[in-house]
């Protein structure tokens, strides 16, 4: 057979859509948002200054701001005049100008993208600065209460009655030298470095002048020289001119190396070793001494931390609430113990096991909402083995549906034997929701299943499972425990953190949560039912997830993280660049409602994805949900089993059907109605599971779907199939090389389906399809008629060979 070819277009997984408030960070608002805050600024300087020589004649115009007739002189009107009494009179007198400049630089610092904590570290600064020169001037006079303004002059008047005037001016004067060693960084040692410096520029401006005064008697002594010269002769004069020359330079190279020495003193140890060969121009380096550069403590990821927070994956649907317990329906929990129903089953208990000749040495009896677990410890000397040989025998002899003997109990060393309740008790949804287990469980993705035979609360870990496998006869709690797996999730997770691909082959079981496909469902593009109901549709889809799997995995390798879990507290803590393609990755959940029918239909191509998926896919955070009512070995294979530890199994009708799902016998002694057993690889447990019904599903539906949405279910990557497509235009010279057998099967069969195609032929879903396509383009089959077969148009094989031959004719 023909390898299946399929050509996989990587698209990009779908990004988040920006926030609503996202244009406040673009670099137009900020500039706006700048520009409005200098101009404001400016307003406030301008309105203070006027305040200054009209605020008499405003006093009486203040309260009378929506007055029209009353006007005021401040430069800027009644708001001027309103805002400088309150920031100048009943603020801090003239140190309210610091809020002006204030807000000048922080529009200055937005304009110039200047980063936001500098901004915040101003205003602290500004404000401290405000408040001291307010009560310093409140301290200096008190005359004049519009320099200090009410609050300098009532917080000195405070004060000073606490340390009195001499203790406040050594406050205030603490406070200033404080604010200068801090903020400018006016320690000790740089004083002294400064004035160190000072000398070092003066002597070398002494230097530059001594030099400068010696070119100039050079520069004069020629002119000298020239004049006397006039009444030498020749030859003198050219001696005489070389010893000036030489003069000069033995002047000038004495002078200079006294002037290197008194540098090299007072120089740091660096400048000497340039300074050994120093000619006259080096003794103009200027020397600054450098201060200690600053060093930022915090990455680019840290800063955005501190500046924005924790990215908020729920952001974009902030409001939206979680389905309230009222939604679900309330039943009588209370568990009676029926005394003479206890009292008979442990007298049969007792006399059948003495039938076998085993003696009891202890029994005790835990009631659970359908089962009553009998436990039993046998006396000395009785092998366990012996009643597990006699398990079946116990069973029968106790003649009750539902018996399970679990010889022994592990971890215990007794031997239970489970007995159903003749009275049982509904275990409701409203209560494994509403209980403390798993309302405060830290589980990843928690499941209420149920309650065990104990009456506790069943909370798993799908997570950890990290895929389930259910199976049951039809008609024994599969779907109601699909239902209570998926209100578990409503409940305890937010849209963005999980999202689910429901596939419904039977069409009525899941339609309920088409409400809530914008809120929490996951669809191909282009798609437009989230409800997979379709064989073709779940073979892209499976194919568009192992896609999905493979993008995450790139996601999760160029993170340098190990699974979803690190991957997303990483993006969280803002250490992954969304530009890099990073995004917040929700877990998507897999629900197959009815597997066998996937596997019937299409085989190989659903199982193979199955398998790659189950195998792969825990680490970032897609989980499969995989049910079927018949447990058979063809459905569930070697392979899929391999690679889901985690099974429910509801009441069957084999054993061999219990041993399919469990490896071991005992689902065929379940009663029903939601009894079932549930293991992760170890030990199995017996639960009661937790019952939802449609009107309570659909009320939680409703409740979500009618909350605000995104714009879209959560887009899967697309997949491409080579194999898919139209066929009804296809070539004869296209036709696959068995479209004459499959034409001949089909007349024979006077039968047009794909399924006969595949078993006859040994094909896979898709070729049987496309054969079928050829053949309905050829015009052997009908049209597509639904679940129905489709008509086969031509009665025997003579019309068959009539109808190919003509086509070649043609
Ligand atoms: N946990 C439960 N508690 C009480 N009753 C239950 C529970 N689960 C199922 N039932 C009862 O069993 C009936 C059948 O359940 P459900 O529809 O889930 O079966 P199913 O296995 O999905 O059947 P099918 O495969 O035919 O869809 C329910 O209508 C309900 O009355």
């Amino acid at each position: 057979m023909a390898r299946k070819k399929q050509s996989v277009k990587k698209t990009t997984s779908p990004g988040k859509k920006p926030s609503a408030f996202s244009f406040l960070r673009t670099r137009q608002t900020q500039t706006i948002f700048g520009i409005f805050l200098i101009l404001f600024s400016l307003f406030l300087c301008i309105a203070f200054i006027s305040f200054f020589f009209n605020w008499q004649e405003d006093q009486s115009t203040l309260s009378k701001l929506t007055d029209k007739t009353v006007r005021s002189h401040n430069l800027l009107g009644k708001i001027g005049a309103n805002l400088s009494d309150f920031f100048i009179y009943k603020g801090f007198g003239i140190g309210a100008f610091i809020i002006c400049f204030q807000i000048f630089l922080s529009g200055f610092y937005i304009i110039i993208k200047k980063n936001f904590s500098k901004i915040i570290i101003s205003w602290n600064w500004g404000l401290l600065a405000m408040l001291w020169i307010s009560i310093s001037l409140g301290f200096l006079q008190k005359k004049h209460a519009l320099l200090s303004g009410i609050i300098g002059f009532e917080v000195n008047e405070y004060l000073q009655t606490f340390i009195g005037k001499t203790g406040l001016a050594i406050v205030l004067a603490f406070f200033l030298i404080a604010y200068l060693v801090i903020r400018y960084k006016l320690t000790f040692d740089a004083f002294i470095e400064k004035i160190k410096q000072k000398r070092i520029e003066k002597e070398a401006k002494e230097i530059e002048n001594n030099i400068d005064e010696s070119k100039k008697v050079e520069d004069e002594k020629p002119l000298i020289s020239k004049e006397i010269n006039k009444e030498k002769s020749e030859f003198e004069l050219s001696v005489e001119n070389l010893q000036p020359t030489i003069s000069k330079h033995s002047d000038v190279s004495t002078k200079k190396e006294e002037i290197t020495l008194t540098v090299e003193e007072k120089l740091t140890p660096t400048l000497k070793t340039e300074n050994s060969n120093i000619e006259e121009k080096e003794v103009e380096i200027d020397v600054a001494i450098s201060r200690e550069e600053e060093h930022s403590t915090e990455n680019l990821s840290d800063k955005i931390l501190k500046d924005f927070g924790e990215f908020d994956p729920t952001l974009e649907l902030s409001n939206f609430k979680f389905p309230t317990f009222n939604l679900l329906k309330q039943y009588n929990e209370t568990i009676s113990i029926d005394p003479v129903e206890l009292e008979a089953n442990k007298d049969r208990i007792v006399e059948t096991l003495k039938n076998y000749k085993i003696g009891i040495a202890e029994i005790k009896a835990t009631v659970g909402p359908t089962i009553t677990l009998y436990e039993i410890v046998p006396e000395a000397g009785i092998r366990i083995s012996k009643i597990k040989n006699l398990e079946d025998d116990i069973a029968l002899s106790l003649s009750a549906l539902g018996i399970r003997i679990i010889a022994p109990i592990p971890g215990k060393g007794t031997i239970g034997i489970e007995v159903p309740n003749k009275k049982s008790t509904i275990v409701s949804m409203h209560s494994v929701i509403s209980s403390k287990k798993f309302q405060e469980s830290p589980m990843e993705l928690p499941i209420a299943l149920g309650k065990t035979i104990s009456n506790e609360t069943f909370v798993v870990d799908l997570a950890k499972m990290p895929h389930l496998l259910m199976a049951g006869a039809t008609g024994q709690g599969k779907s109601v425990g699909l239902n209570a797996v998926l209100t578990s999730l409503l409940y305890k997770k937010h849209p963005a953190e999980v999202k689910f691909i429901l596939v419904d082959p039977k069409k009525v079981e899941l339609t309920l949560f088409n409400k809530i496909e914008r809120h929490y469902l996951a669809k191909l593009p282009d798609v437009e039912d989230a409800i997979i109901t379709d064989t073709t549709k779940v073979v892209h889809t499976l194919n568009s997830l192992c896609i999905e799997m493979d993008n995450r995995y790139d996601l999760l390798k160029a993170a340098m993280v190990r699974n979803i879990k690190e991957y997303n507290a990483k993006f969280k803590q803002r250490k992954l660049n969304p530009n890099d393609g990073h995004q917040f990755l929700p877990y998507i959940v897999l629900v197959i409602d009815e597997f066998a029918d996937l596997i019937m239909t299409a085989g190989k191509e659903v199982e193979t994805p199955i398998a790659r998926l189950a195998q792969l896919a825990r680490a970032i955070g897609i989980h499969l949900i995989v049910a079927t009512q018949r447990p058979s070995v063809n459905v569930i294979t070697g392979i899929i089993k391999a690679n889901f530890p985690a099974r429910i199994a509801f009441r069957v009708t084999s054993k061999i059907d219990s041993r399919t799902i469990l490896d071991a016998g005992g689902a065929d002694q379940l009663i029903g109605r939601g009894d079932l057993l549930y293991t992760a690889g170890n030990e199995i447990n017996r639960i009661q599971c937790a019952f939802v019904d449609t009107p309570e599903v659909e009320k939680i539906t409703d409740f979500i779907g009618s909350q605000k949405a995104y714009a879209e279910a959560y887009q899967l990557p697309e997949y491409v199939d080579d194999e898919s497509g139209t066929s009804i235009d296809i070539d004869i010279a296209d036709r696959d090389k068995l479209f004459k057998e499959a034409a001949e099967i089909i007349v024979t069969a006077q039968q047009g389906s794909a399924s006969l195609l595949q078993r006859k032929l040994k094909l896979g879903y898709n070729r049987a399809g496309r054969l079928i396509d050829q053949l309905e383009a050829a015009g052997i089959v009908g049209g597509f008629e639904g679940s129905k077969a489709r008509q086969v148009l031509i009665p025997d094989f003579i019309a068959l060979e009539q109808l190919l031959e003509n086509e070649k004719n043609q």
